[in-house]
């Protein structure tokens, strides 16, 4: 919350400046009107005439600064939203891999879409309320005060009571909008889970359910959001009726003021004006007031989200892989679940290792040990006799390359796809196009390179996936390359293909986690491990 602000303090500066000069504008079109009602009384058409042209000159000059007003808030509101934005995604990459990996992702989408348009309504849109009514209220209550300091007493008194109950009322607002941002959370996490489903709920007859699921939460987001309104319109009726007894009141003492001959009748046209130029502002900081309170509890949730529960400070570079990594005594427990207890290995460079073992064994948290999405809770991993845990992340990820089951494709090029948008020469990358077998592939595209893949490649087979992953990683010159369950999918001859490719990479150390075993291709490891009953053992 503060943060933002901070961050568009200059554009508030500006709303603040323009403001008071359109406001100040606006106040002394309110004393000249009072200054020639009261030369009309008098009879003193000179002095009329005079205030009329003032009064002609001031509202031109008011026109633009209206404009730049209606203006600058377009700015404020822009800038403000995308810095939002931008800085939840920023931090949402600066999550720990394996801490973002426990998350259901739909979190931060809900976020990154429900939450702000809240943000942005009652936050973003309310600080502009506020800074221009405070500003008006500010011009009014002087104008005021500049006529009649007892109007101006009661000024102060509803300034008081009006904010009294504007912080009041936000508390229970505040809760019931953590609340809806939860259940817009699930609705999210629902609404994608239906959607990656929808074969398997078609064709097993599932949609009635999915459709009273479907209504079971809508329902409760949208009841929710009624009680909110509801809130806020008990909220706005009780200002309401404050500002309504305030105006009668003070319009009676100007009234009463003027019989007794202490007031003109200008300055009662004055002050009723601007009595209402008073309220007004006292009416928008009313409403807008309990609602950027009322948004704290959605800056605090995405805050409480964004953090990392592991703060370790990585203060190490490398500047390559070269010799070995030796895993002593490592021990690794999910909380109470214990899967690799005290085992230690050694992995050279440019050696490729294949690990198998029965599922639930700690293959895959082997290998997130291994590309350093967790670290030990005991013993060490030493990368060429350095701590892995002190290796900086981006450091380390730039020799390692991970080939998954799973290939994410960008909407983009082939080229672009294979060098994930770094500089490459021509040479480097037809090469690695060679290496990793993709040339009939690519040659066979009508644009070659400059092919497009669609929606993270519906027009790729799962073979040519598995090799434009294995081209980043050689392109990369990765000197580690990481595959879990990377042939899970394919055809088994091409699967031994690519298998065989990479086992022929030369100075490039290979860890191939796998359920699927080649007796043709086991033989040219440099080592078949197992990982099971909390140990590693070679074959
Ligand atoms: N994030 C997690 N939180 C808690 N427990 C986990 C987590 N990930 C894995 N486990 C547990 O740790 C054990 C080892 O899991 P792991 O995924 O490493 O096994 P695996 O050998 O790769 O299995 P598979 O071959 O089925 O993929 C299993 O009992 C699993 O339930």
């Amino acid at each position: 919350m503060k943060k933002l602000l901070r961050k568009v303090l200059p554009h508030m500066l500006l709303i603040l400046v323009v403001a008071t000069l359109a406001s100040v504008l606006d106040g002394l079109i309110s004393i000249f009107m009072m200054n020639s009602i009261d030369a009309v009384m008098e009879g003193n058409r000179v002095a009329f005439k005079e205030d009329v042209v003032k009064l002609i000159i001031i509202a031109l000059t008011l026109l633009p600064f209206s404009l730049f007003l209606s203006y600058s808030k377009g700015i404020f509101k822009r800038r403000a939203v995308t810095n939002t934005k931008v800085d939840y995604i920023s931090r949402v990459f600066k999550k720990n891999i394996n801490e973002f990996q426990r998350d259901n992702n739909s979190k931060y989408v809900s976020a990154l879409t429900n939450d702000i348009i809240t943000i942005e309504a009652n936050f973003i849109e309310g600080v502009y309320e506020v800074i221009v009514s405070i500003v008006n209220f500010i011009v009014a209550f002087l104008v005021i005060g500049y006529i009649s300091p007892v109007a101006l007493g009661a000024g102060i008194g509803i300034g008081i009571l009006s904010t009294i109950i504007s912080t009041l009322l936000s508390k229970p607002l505040q809760k019931h909008h953590s609340k809806r941002s939860e259940l817009y959370e699930s609705y999210t996490s629902y609404i994608k889970e239906v959607l990656s489903a929808f074969h398997i709920i078609k064709s097993n007859n599932l949609t009635e359910k999915v459709q009273d699921d479907f209504y079971k939460k809508s329902h409760a987001i949208q009841e929710k959001g009624y009680v909110i309104d509801k809130i806020s319109t008990y909220i706005t009726s009780l200002q309401n009726l404050n500002m309504s007894l305030t105006f009668m009141g003070i319009v009676g003492i100007s009234t009463y003021m003027a019989i007794t001959g202490s007031l003109t009748l200008g300055g009662v046209i004055l002050i009723v004006n601007n009595v209402e130029k008073l309220m007004m502002p006292l009416i928008q900081l009313g409403e807008w007031m309990p609602k950027i309170f009322s948004t704290k509890s959605l800056f605090i949730k995405i805050d409480e989200s964004l953090k990392n529960q592991d703060n370790y400070e990585e203060t190490l570079e490398i500047d390559g892989f070269k010799d070995a990594i030796e895993f002593n005594n490592v021990s690794f427990s999910y909380e109470d679940t214990e899967v690799l207890k005290e085992i230690s290995l050694t992995l050279k460079k440019g050696e490729k290792y294949l690990i198998v073992g029965p599922s639930g064994g700690g293959k895959s948290t082997l290998l997130k040990l291994l590309r350093k999405y967790f670290a030990p809770q005991g013993g060490t991993i030493q990368l060429d006799g350095i701590n892995l845990k002190d290796v900086k992340k981006e450091s380390y990820f730039t020799f390692i390359a991970n080939v998954e089951q799973q290939v994410f494709l960008f909407e983009d090029t082939v080229r672009n796809n294979i060098t994930l948008y770094k500089d490459y020469t021509e040479t480097e990358i037809n090469l690695a196009i060679d290496r990793a077998g993709l040339r009939d592939y690519v040659d066979g595209l009508a644009n070659g390179l400059d092919s497009i893949i669609y929606d993270n490649g519906k027009n790729v087979s799962g073979g040519e996936k598995s090799r434009i992953a294995i081209a980043r990683g050689l392109l990369a010159k990765s000197d580690i390359i990481f595959l879990d369950e990377a042939f899970a999918s394919l055809d088994s001859a091409i699967a031994k293909e690519i298998e065989k490719t990479i086992l022929n990479f030369e100075g490039v150390m290979v860890v191939n986690v796998s359920h699927v075993v080649f007796e043709e291709t086991k033989k040219h490891y440099h080592d078949v491990m197992v990982v099971k009953n909390k140990g590693v053992y070679s074959l």
